[in-house]
């Protein structure tokens, strides 16, 4: 457990007599054990790791449902492009019925027996506006939108993706056609016969590519830097599987070599269609900056056939459409930014020391990225998706589950303060 400096009786009486007159004041709820942040599968995983060790906890779910990611912002058309075992969460099984990249609605139902399954009930419509340490009484004070949340254990589950990046392109705000990011992207439907231009190259930029073109829309695809696509199966066998089997073997470089080389073969040269790749391999790439490379699932046959034409990075938005940066000029019906996300962390947890700044996720990396001090840990920002997450959920569990059956969790703060708190929720 971390240790605190000690605070004064004095400090200590008026802090609580402070804590009491707020809770008077406002909806205050004490939480016997932790409060996780964020109803995604991070959030689940980590509830059902506590569940099995007999650890209370309340999940806040800024949303109405869980799993929002999945179900408000993604696109009909998602598969998971990762194969089934690597993308289950703790304690429970994909259905043998499900393919090996199970569908975005399969995903979805999951989630749901999941939480099902575990009787976990977040609390919805609960977006957490701040969350600060009392070293004082040493419990976090977690603000929503309705209520105020006390708890000794605080676990960040809000994820890698929660906003979207909106880029910052000259005169974005000019363009008269229509305008959305990835994550307002459904279906093609209504996109047959127009111009589209998708800015972005990752997962999502292409596979909206590749439903915007299979839906009978002129599709560009906007392209300034680097990037690897790599096939996401390499002879009938994910590439993703064959690689962590490789990995056992061989060094990452040696691994990368041999994905390139089949991608070579599969894919042919990507620099001839204006895609050039990195001088760091794929995976190397991925573990050192965490940049995914982009599984092809079709996309790239579409590029090589015209039907999807790769143009440069946007140079600025015109009011009919762009130019980029090698000056060529096209008018759009339709952009999608396809920029990725971040992480909202830094703009509710106040704290400096265990997330970073910059980019909102723990400083530390993989695998010493789940836990602060002062009881606040992380689940999901491990930049190795849903396998990641599992990782991250049981380490949490079993380090909260440790403290929780040790007398150390009965402090008397907790005991005065308890006793103050009107009503509590635990799952
Ligand atoms: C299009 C797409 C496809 C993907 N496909 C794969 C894949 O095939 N395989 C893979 O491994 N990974 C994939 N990922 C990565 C994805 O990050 C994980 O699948 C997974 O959703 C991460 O779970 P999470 O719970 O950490 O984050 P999320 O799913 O983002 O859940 C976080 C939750 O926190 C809530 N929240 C955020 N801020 C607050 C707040 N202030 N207060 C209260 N609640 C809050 C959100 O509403 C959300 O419900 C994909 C991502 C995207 C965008
Ligand atoms: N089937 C699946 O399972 C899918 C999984 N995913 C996952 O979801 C996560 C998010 O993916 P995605 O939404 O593609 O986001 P990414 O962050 O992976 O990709 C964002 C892309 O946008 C580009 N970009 C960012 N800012 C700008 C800008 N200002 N101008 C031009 N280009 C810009 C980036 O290029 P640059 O390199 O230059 O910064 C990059 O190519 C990833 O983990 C991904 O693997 C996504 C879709 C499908
Ligand atoms: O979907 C994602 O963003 C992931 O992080 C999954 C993932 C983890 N390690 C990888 C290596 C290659 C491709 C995808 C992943």
């Amino acid at each position: 457990m971390a240790v605190y400096p000690e605070a004064t009786r004095d400090d200590k009486c008026n802090a609580i007599f402070d804590a009491q007159l707020k809770m008077s004041q406002s909806r205050c709820v004490c939480i016997p054990g932790p409060v996780i942040i964020g109803a995604g599968p991070s959030g689940l995983a980590v509830a059902a790791c506590l569940k099995e060790r007999g650890v209370p906890f309340l999940i806040l779910e800024k949303e109405d449902c869980l799993g929002s990611l999945w179900k408000l912002k993604t696109y009909d058309r998602l598969q998971l492009h990762l194969p089934k075992e690597f993308c289950q969460l703790p304690h429970m099984s994909f259905s043998p019925d499900f393919p090996t990249y199970p569908t975005k609605q399969q995903f979805i139902s999951y989630l749901e027996t999941y939480a099902k399954y575990f009787s976990i009930e977040p609390m919805f419509r609960q977006k957490v506006q701040s969350a600060i340490y009392d070293a004082t009484l040493r419990f976090w004070r977690v603000q929503t939108n309705e209520s105020e949340f006390i708890c000794r254990w605080l676990i960040v589950a809000t994820g890698e993706n929660a906003e979207e990046v909106v880029p910052d392109i000259a005169g974005i705000s000019e363009f008269k056609g229509k305008l959305l990011h990835t994550s307002r992207y459904k279906d093609g439907a209504d996109a047959k016969g127009s111009k589209v231009l998708v800015v972005g190259c990752g997962n999502s930029g292409m596979e909206v590519s590749l439903d915007l073109c299979n839906n009978g829309a002129q599709v560009f695809l906007s392209v300034r830097n680097k990037l690897h696509i790599l096939p996401r199966d390499i002879l009938g066998r994910s590439t993703f599987a064959l690689s962590m089997w490789l990995l056992n073997w061989f060094p990452v470089k040696m691994v990368d070599w041999f994905l390139l080389r089949c991608s070579q073969v599969i894919l042919g040269d990507t620099i001839r269609t204006g895609i050039r790749r990195p001088e760091i391999g794929p995976l190397e790439l991925k573990n050192s900056v965490g940049k995914t490379p982009v599984l092809d699932v079709g996309a790239f046959a579409k590029i090589k056939s015209g039907d999807i034409k790769v143009v440069p990075g946007v140079k600025r938005f015109l009011t009919t459409g762009a130019e980029f940066a090698d000056g060529q000029v096209e008018e759009f019906d339709l952009i999608i930014t396809a920029t990725g996300y971040r992480s909202n962390a830094k703009s509710w947890l106040k704290e400096d020391s265990f997330f970073s700044d910059e980019d909102g996720f723990p400083r530390n990396s993989f695998p010493n990225n789940w836990k602060g001090k002062d009881g606040l840990y992380s689940v999901g920002f491990s930049r190795r998706g849903l396998s990641g997450v599992s990782v991250d959920a049981h380490k949490v569990a079993e380090d909260i589950a440790g403290q929780w059956n040790s007398e150390a969790s009965n402090t008397t703060e907790s005991h005065l303060l308890g006793k103050r708190c009107r009503g509590g929720f635990a799952t």
